[in-house]
This record gives structure tokens, sequence and C-alpha cells, in this order.
């Protein structure tokens, strides 16, 4: 009889002998750096790393540390000696892991910590990162996605905490634009007497009023349902969309899909339930800037220049059209792929309501062949980046790339394909979408090497 991968798995050692656990213990520790995931990293006496959250680097801490991770875990217990760059958090315990530093130490710290991750993977120092300062630090999300859970018909909304899947009640958050705002106030009212849990999200739509998506696990009440389509009908809230876990399809009220300033000041559509960017100016911020290294003469400007063309372009990853709206102006032609339907069908509308030629393709972007003609792909994959692509960028012979990336690991492992394969990185750029967080976006630019294939 065969035997399974599990049957025919020689015992370990550690699985016979497995290693006692060992005792937190307190340790005084200063803070080096900031690491990706938000944390501060120290070093223990035995040159062990523990990884601190809530700290800020230069700063001597008190902590009680758990060893029995890898790496070691700090609980903060204290600051003894804070760095000049703490500031007062004024955090609801939701999302926001660096709302206990200043805007200029986020913003140092991010910068370093995609530097360091390209560093690493291309084997060389990459170009001065630049960073581009967020329009709002505080009160910028124009959507959000929050949590929901009802117990003995009451309902409870706010974040899920840091690191967890508890629920981080909020009646206000700083981070939250005032226009979605009166939203907390207002789900917890609107969903009385369901029981279960789920993820809300929130968002302007059509005529600046809320839209609202939820997906929910358990019993959502019949007063719920009602008053969901009396703020439709009534024109309360644009719309809305309830997807019951195990429901086929959706129910969907009045229009729920989010309306954003697009990057061009004309309002873009956005598939209700697909990816857009958490703040307006911030999504407007970062199609700008990619817009701009997309074209030509970022490396040989001319003076007194008008829009440059921007030559065939392939868009990989391109969901509603936030940046397919620009980088169609001024292209001699632009393909932009998106896997998402919904999100497809608002950015061919978006293209259109401004008469913007672009063919949208429903296809997997990580599987797409380059098309022989393109002469710059502009990529923004999510968290995992683009494995696929990347390979397929790096055979073909396309002159320009622009990568906009949510994750520095995964964009560094791309862009160490990429310049093994001849491209020289020659723009690295943060962009401040996420003030108060360790999330941090970053664009790269690339082209291709004189005289390579
Ligand atoms: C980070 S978002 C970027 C969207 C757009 N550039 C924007 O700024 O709104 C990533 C997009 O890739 C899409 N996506 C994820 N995996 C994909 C795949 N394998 N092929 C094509 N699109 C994919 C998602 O649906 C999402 O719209």
């Amino acid at each position: 009889m065969p035997q399974g991968p599990r049957a025919a798995r020689r015992p370990r050692a550690q699985d016979q002998h497995p290693r006692p656990k060992r005792r937190p213990s307190t340790e005084v520790l200063r803070i080096e750096s900031l690491a990706a995931g938000g944390a501060g990293v120290a070093h223990l006496a035995d040159h062990a790393a523990v990884f601190v959250p809530g700290t800020a680097p230069g700063e001597e801490i008190e902590a009680e540390v758990d060893r029995n991770t890898r790496p070691a875990r700090g609980k903060l217990l204290r600051v003894i000696a804070p760095s000049p760059e703490r500031v007062e958090a004024t955090c609801c315990g939701g999302g926001c892991d660096w709302m206990h530093l200043s805007v200029r130490a986020q913003e140092a710290a991010h910068a370093e910590i995609v530097r360091s991750a390209v560093a690493h993977a291309i084997g060389a120092e990459p170009p001065p990162v630049r960073v581009h300062a967020a329009p709002e630090p505080l009160a910028y999300r124009t959507r959000a996605r929050l949590y929901a859970r009802g117990e003995r018909g009451r309902v409870r909304v706010g974040y899920r905490a840091v690191g967890s899947h508890a629920l981080a009640p909020v009646s206000s958050c700083a981070v939250l634009a005032p226009s979605l705002a009166a939203a907390l106030g207002e789900l917890p009212e609107v969903l009385a007497g369901s029981s279960g849990e789920g993820d809300v999200q929130v968002a302007l739509g059509a005529g600046g009023r809320l839209v609202v998506d939820v997906t929910w696990r358990g019993e959502l009440a019949p007063s719920a349902w009602a008053a969901i389509d009396r703020r439709i009908t009534e024109g309360a809230w644009a719309g809305a969309r309830v997807r019951m876990e195990g429901a086929k399809t959706p129910a969907v009220f009045g229009d729920p899909r989010p309306v954003l300033e697009g990057a061009d000041g004309a309002p873009l559509v956005v598939a209700a339930g697909s990816f857009a960017q958490s703040s307006d100016r911030g999504a407007a911020l970062l199609a700008r800037r990619v817009a701009e290294l997309a074209r030509v003469e970022v490396d040989a400007p001319r003076e007194g220049a008008d829009v440059p063309a921007n030559g065939h372009v392939l868009e990989l990853f391109a969901g509603s059209g936030t940046l397919s709206i620009l980088l169609a102006r001024g292209a001699a032609s632009l393909v932009a792929v998106e896997s998402d339907e919904a999100a497809a069908r608002s950015a061919r509308e978006n293209l259109s309501a401004r008469d913007l030629a672009g063919k949208v393709v429903v296809a997997d972007a990580d599987a797409h062949p380059i098309p022989p003609r393109a002469e710059v792909v502009v990529l923004d994959p999510p968290r995992a980046g683009a494995e696929g692509a990347t390979a397929a960028i790096a055979a073909s012979r396309v002159h320009r790339i622009v990568y906009v990336a949510c994750d520095p690991a995964t964009l560094a492992r791309d862009l160490g394909v990429l310049v093994r394969a001849n491209y020289a990185l020659t723009h690295l750029e943060t962009v401040e979408l996420f003030p108060q967080t360790s999330h941090v976006e970053t664009v790269a630019r690339l082209v291709r090497r004189r005289g390579a294939r």
C-alpha cells in the first residue's frame, strides 16, 4: 500500500526532544531601527534580535522578551529614554501601528526599509530614495475596512486590532476622513440585532453619499436589511452590497460603487468590493507620479515640452483604472490587464467617460504575454508581487518599467530579477499613502541598459 508523505517522514530530533519553553525575561534594550511590519529592532546580550512593537529608533526601553519565537518578540513595558521622534499617540487601537512616531520619522523609516530590502536584493546600493509626503497625515482615509461583531443584540464596530482578530471598537478615528466618520456612529444602529461578525467597507459613492459593502458571517437581523433599504430609498446612502457567507451572489441596494476623485480631477468609479487606495488624494499623487515616470522624457527632459508621448503601454494589474486614465493620455496605445471582471468594467467606463482609447483585458496579468510592440510596462500587483510578469518582462524587449508596490519584500525580489536581466534601476520613491502605519507604497522605475539584447 502506498504511504503518504506523513507516514514516510522520519522523526526529527526536535519531535523526540521538544525544546523546553523559556520563561519571558525583562530586559533593558536600545532600539536600533524599525523593521518592515512596524516593530522596533534591538539586540540582546547574546546578539539575538528582538522585535518590540510601539517603539522608536534610538530610544531605551524596558520590555518583556519572549525568546520562544524567532526572532524573539518583546512587549514594551516602559520607555526609559524616549526618542525625540516619539509623539503623543491618539490611536484607537486599530491599525495605526506608527502613531507614536513623528511624520518625519515615519517617512525616514519607510525609506530605509525600502532601501535596505532593494539593496539586499540587487546586490548594490540603489538610487537615493525620494520620499513623497502624504497630502494629509491625518483624516486622510476616504475608504476604510471596518470590522463588526454582534452579540446579544448589540453590534460593535471598529477595526481589527493590530496583529490579532480581536475587535478594537472605535467611536472616532484620527485617520478617517470627516466625510466617513459618521459611519462609525451609524453602523451599530443599522446592524443592531444581528449576530455573528462581518467586514464592512465604507466609502463615498455617487453624489458624495456613503456606500457600504458588507460581508457577514452569521445572522443579519431583518431590521438591519430594512434599515439598509430605507437609507438607500430615502437617499441617505448611495448604495450598499451585502454578501452573506455561503451565498452565491450579494444583495445589491442602489449603486454600491465608490466614486473617487480621479488624478485628473474627474470622478472615477470603482467596482464595489474591488481594490482602491485608501485616500483619493494619495491615489491621485501616486497616479500622477507613475504617469510621469512612464514617460520617455524622465531621463532627458525637454524645456517647455508638452505632454510627451508614452509609446505603446502595457499596464498589468490595472484595477478600476486609477492609473490607466493618465497612462492612456499621450500613449500610442494602452492595453490594461486585470483579473477582476467588475474592476475591468469600471476601468472601461472610466476611460470612455474621458474619451480615452484603451483596451481593458480580463486576464491573469502574471501569465500575460508581453506584446512585442510594448515599450513601457506599468505594473501594480498585490502584496505577493508579480513573479510571472517579472519573468516575462525580463525576457522581453520592453524599454521602460514602472513598478508600483505595497510590499517592499516582494518588490525587492522582483527588482532583483529585472536588474539581473540588464535593467537599470533609475528611480526608487516612496509615496506616503498610509501615514501613521508601517505600510508603505513604493514606485520603482527601470530602463533597459544600452546594448542589452
Ligand atoms: C494593488 S491593486 C492595483 C489596482 C490599480 N492600479 C489601482 O491603483 O487601483 C492590484 C490589482 O490587481 C488585481 N489582480 C490581482 N491578481 C491578479 C492577476 N493574477 N491578474 C490580473 N490582475 C490581478 C486585483 O484585482 C487588483 O485590482
